[in-house]
């Protein structure tokens, strides 16, 4: 798992769309044979969509073969009201996304949460992203409890989309969406599980601002002192150690994952050890050495564009 931490939303949201907008490209999406890419809602993805917009306007990126599955929807709330995950995707992304970009509807794939048969909604959710041969990139967020998706405290780590009742503390988090009339908001949505997740190639979170530290130090770890070895004893006195895969964190569940990035502002490592943080930014430090180098062999002709690709 690697750990991007940027200055602030803007920053965190500018990075994840241009990784995204590389992914695309990288690809070569055709009609035959899309980029398919999971989203979420919440205010966190919003800087990225933002950038995405900009983007796709700016002509760098296009939606026209890219497949789009949401992580997640309330059950009940009409399709058209404002707080639903469908007004939302519409409102902050894909009507923005304008001819000649444009994402047609029918790439659009967002759970009913009015179905009249729930589960079979949920199942056949599944058996659509099977259908694309999954999910290439999941941009995922997480909730305060460190919920990904809906997949609330104690989710089992091999869930698939289905049914969830909502934590009470999630419902306390998302009041203020609906005025902060607690009664108001929805107790059930259909959410992908969290397997749903892990089976993705590539997994994408983005995790911003203080309230979200200790979910985010649950997933990742801290460091912690660790002078008991005298070979140890003229260094730092530190180790690093993730906490491990926990189910009342399901964010956590990342680490089993081949291909996972979270990206995260400076507020929401605050519960990390500066050990920690520091780590992660060196490991950045050393990958942007890399990416340089290979880009200089390239540039004078030692390596071809494929052995760039097998060397990242
Ligand atoms: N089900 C959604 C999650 O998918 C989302 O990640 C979370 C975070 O929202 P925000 O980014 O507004 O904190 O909100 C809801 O709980």
């Amino acid at each position: 798992m690697r750990l991007i931490i940027r200055d602030d939303p803007t920053a965190v949201g500018s990075y994840i769309a241009n990784y995204i907008c590389k992914r695309i490209n990288d690809f070569g999406p055709t009609a035959e044979k899309p980029f398919v890419l999971g989203l979420p809602t919440g205010s966190s993805p919003i800087p990225t969509y933002k950038a995405l917009i900009k983007l796709v306007k700016e002509g760098k990126l296009s939606f026209k073969n890219v497949v789009t599955f949401n992580m997640d929807e309330y059950v009940g709330l009409p399709r058209d009201h404002t707080e639903s995950y469908h007004t939302f995707m519409f409102r902050e992304f894909f009507s923005h996304s304008k001819s000649p970009f444009d994402i047609p509807p029918s790439q659009v794939n967002i759970l009913d949460g009015n179905a009249e048969d729930l589960i079979a909604e949920c199942n056949a959710y599944e058996k659509r992203i099977k259908g694309y041969g999954g999910i290439e990139l999941f941009l995922g967020g997480i909730g305060e409890d460190g919920h990904i998706a809906f997949n609330e405290p104690g989710s089992s780590l091999a869930s698939r989309t289905r049914i969830k009742t909502l934590a009470y503390d999630t419902i306390l988090a998302n009041a203020r969406f609906f005025n902060n009339d607690i009664s108001a908001v929805p107790r059930m949505a259909l959410t992908v599980g969290v397997a749903t997740v892990l089976d993705s190639r590539e997994v994408v979170v983005v995790v911003t601002g203080q309230r979200k530290a200790l979910a985010l130090s649950k997933a990742i770890g801290t460091s912690q002192p660790d002078c008991t070895s005298a070979t140890k004893a003229d260094q730092s006195c530190f180790i690093l150690t993730e906490e491990g895969v926990n189910h009342l964190w399901t964010l956590s569940a990342l680490q089993l994952h081949p291909w996972a990035l979270i990206v995260v502002d400076e507020d929401a490592t605050a519960e990390l050890h500066v050990k920690t943080v520091k780590y992660f930014k060196s490991i950045e430090f050393v990958q942007d050495q890399v990416e340089k180098s290979q880009r200089d062999l390239k540039a004078r002709g030692k390596i071809t564009e494929e052995q760039v690709g097998s060397m990242e």
